[in-house]
């Protein structure tokens, strides 16, 4: 029954609205806007205005890690139960993510380095190099460096064991070779990787998910490497040759973790095909 004024009927004599039938939910209330509206806090006084982009891009980007890492962990478990066209599903939706999160750059680089100079001397010693997430995302897909425990300043316990937790879990690449050992192939060796890998590429009509789950890892392994390409050169746009707030050299440092691959094996394939 529809009463117009968007009433769409009546309880106990008390009008109902489009969207509040029967509870107390609202989009607000659902989506817990008053508290996610109310974590924008500048540290720059009197505000600079792109501050509140600046903090918004990150939070935008801390939201998608955590559906990154709920993807990543569910496809790792997927494929560790065989599962393989559930794994692969949820691989593609992560690379749209990590499409988008590359894009989100665009949105950031319309700060000049003159704005971003007004507050940027406020947020030493904090840096990207603290993103648990970020890290958590590396551990995971198979870069697994307990260093990085070590350097972060900073952690909270709860972090800490967070990225523990992290170090001791399987990661995509073990879930793979449990699926490559499933399939028929030794993978004791490296040795025998490589020729597992090569035997799956010269029979797609047999192995065809498993390739195909094989080429999901590495557009994972691309979009990472594409995100890292495309973050040091607005680093070097915004602040040049400086030294970065965390604490290292700056875009020096990014460039020595250009070459980063989670997959080298996979990578490596492609100079026998
Ligand atoms: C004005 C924009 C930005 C500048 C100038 C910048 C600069 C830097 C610098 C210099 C570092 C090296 C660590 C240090 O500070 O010494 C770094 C690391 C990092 N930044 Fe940014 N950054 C910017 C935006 C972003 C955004 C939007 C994100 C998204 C989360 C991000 C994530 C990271 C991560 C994850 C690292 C660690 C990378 C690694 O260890 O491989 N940065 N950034
Ligand atoms: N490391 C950057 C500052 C920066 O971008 C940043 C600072 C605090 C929290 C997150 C940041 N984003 C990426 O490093 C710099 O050296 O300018």
């Amino acid at each position: 029954m529809s009463t117009g004024d968007g009433v769409a009927g009546r309880w106990d004599g008390v009008d109902i609205h489009f969207g509040e039938e029967g509870g107390r939910l609202t989009y607000g209330s659902y989506l817990r806007l008053a508290e996610l509206l109310d974590q924008q806090r500048l540290e720059s006084d009197p505000p600079a205005h792109d501050e509140l982009l600046f903090i918004t891009i990150h939070q935008v980007y801390e939201l998608w890690f955590k559906q990154v890492l709920h993807e990543l962990t569910a496809s790792r478990d997927a494929m560790l139960s065989g599962e393989l066209w559930l794994a692969e599903h949820l691989l593609r939706r992560v690379h749209t993510i990590e499409r988008t999160l590359t894009q989100q750059v665009d949105i950031l680089e319309t700060m000049t380095p003159q704005d971003f100079g007004e507050f940027r001397h406020r947020l030493s010693p904090a840096s990207g190099f603290q993103s648990v997430q970020f890290r958590e995302i590396e551990f995971l897909s198979g870069a697994k460096d307990p260093s990085f425990v070590k350097r972060f300043r900073g952690l909270t316990e709860t972090e800490k064991a967070r990225l523990g937790q992290r170090l001791e879990a399987p990661t995509l690449w073990d879930a793979f070779l449990v699926v490559l050992g499933k399939a028929g192939f030794a993978t004791d060796t490296e040795d025998d990787v490589r020729d597992a890998l090569r035997k799956v590429a010269g029979d797609r009509g047999h192995y065809g998910a498993v390739w195909e789950l094989a080429e999901a890892l590495v557009q994972h392994d691309e979009l990472a490497a594409a995100w890292r390409a495309r973050h040091v050169v607005m680093v070097e746009r915004m602040i040049g040759t400086k030294p970065g707030t965390g604490g290292s050299s700056g875009a020096g440092y990014l460039r020595s973790r250009l070459d980063l691959r989670y997959y080298p094996l996979l990578w490596d394939l492609r100079s026998s095909l």
